[in-house]
């Protein structure tokens, strides 16, 4: 590739993050005053943040500090232990999830979860994607190959997998095997994608194309994606939230802040390396 070609390219791209960066702040998520507990313990503190639209944001921390637990309250997932329990607010478009009146599983609907380990359906690549669609029973026949083909597309799976459609979505690379799970997410039209540690148990060329395709999925999309790697946290989020043992929200502000110049010393001893 020439000098002119590639800094064309670096231009486009630093044109394309100019414009994310500068889409005001819409909040879609708002936790307020939040405690989680699992039985005696608790796993998060009086934990209250703004999530914004169409933004990646990073939860990062320790290990056991309560990442998975907050993304596993947006969505109710932690409904599904029988030990926890949450108190305070945790709002979806100004709506508390933990509301009487909220379905979980339309919720979940709405806000789709991708996890650490790939795992597609023991199903073809079809009906791993079809089969949200399906339950949800708003697509007719001709319109379902339609909606699993934009997808794949949308979860930059289609041109792999077009010829093969039938076979087994676990016969695919670990890394192909987590865009299906993401094409399956995205299926349904969720506004929102959480994502625990997605590419952890992924080789780097499997992470980098998650990674790319992240920052194509925040175009249309809201990502909270919980990370232990502090450089995939500042590569690819707007927003980083730091979480230090107790389940306390220490810091949260712009990537760039938190890893340049943070507020709270414990904070930059955590990104310096000086414990985790
Ligand atoms: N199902 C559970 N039952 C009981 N305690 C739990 C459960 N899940 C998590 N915990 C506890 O809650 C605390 C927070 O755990 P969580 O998994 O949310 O942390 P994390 O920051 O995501 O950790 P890691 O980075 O290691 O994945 C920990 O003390 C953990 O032991």
């Amino acid at each position: 590739m020439s000098t002119e070609e590639q800094s064309l390219i670096t231009t486009e791209v630093q044109t394309e993050n100019t414009t994310r960066a500068d889409r005001p702040d819409e909040t879609v998520l708002e936790a307020r005053s939040l405690d989680v507990y699992y039985g005696q313990d608790q796993a998060l503190t009086d934990v209250s943040i703004e999530i914004p639209e169409h933004k990646v944001t990073a939860m990062i921390g320790p290990s056991g500090c309560g990442k998975s637990t907050f993304l596993r309250s947006i969505n109710r997932m932690n409904d599904q232990i029988d030990a926890c329990r949450v108190d305070g607010e945790l709002s979806f478009h100004g709506k508390n999830v933990y509301d009487e009146d909220v379905d979980p599983v339309a919720l979940r609907r709405k806000i789709g979860q991708v996890f650490q380990k790939p795992n597609p359906f023991p199903k073809s690549i079809y009906e791993n994607v079809a089969y949200g669609l399906r339950v949800q029973g708003t697509v007719d026949d001709v319109d379902l190959d339609d909606a699993v083909e934009q997808a794949l597309r949308g979860a930059a799976l289609w041109d792999e997998v077009e010829g093969k459609l039938d076979s087994s979505g676990l016969d695919l690379s670990g890394g192909q095997q987590q865009r299906l799970c993401i094409a399956r997410a995205i299926a349904t039209d969720p506004e929102v994608i959480l994502m625990d540690e997605p590419t952890s148990a992924l080789d780097p060329v499997a992470a980098s194309k998650i990674e790319d395709l992240i920052d194509e999925l925040v175009e249309e999309y809201t990502v909270v994606i919980v990370t232990h790697n502090m450089q995939q946290a500042a590569r690819i989020s707007d927003r980083t939230a730091v979480f230090l043992t107790g389940g306390e929200l220490v810091e949260f502000d712009d990537t760039a802040s938190i890893f340049e110049d943070p507020a709270d010393d414990r904070v930059e001893d955590y990104i310096t390396g000086k414990f985790g």
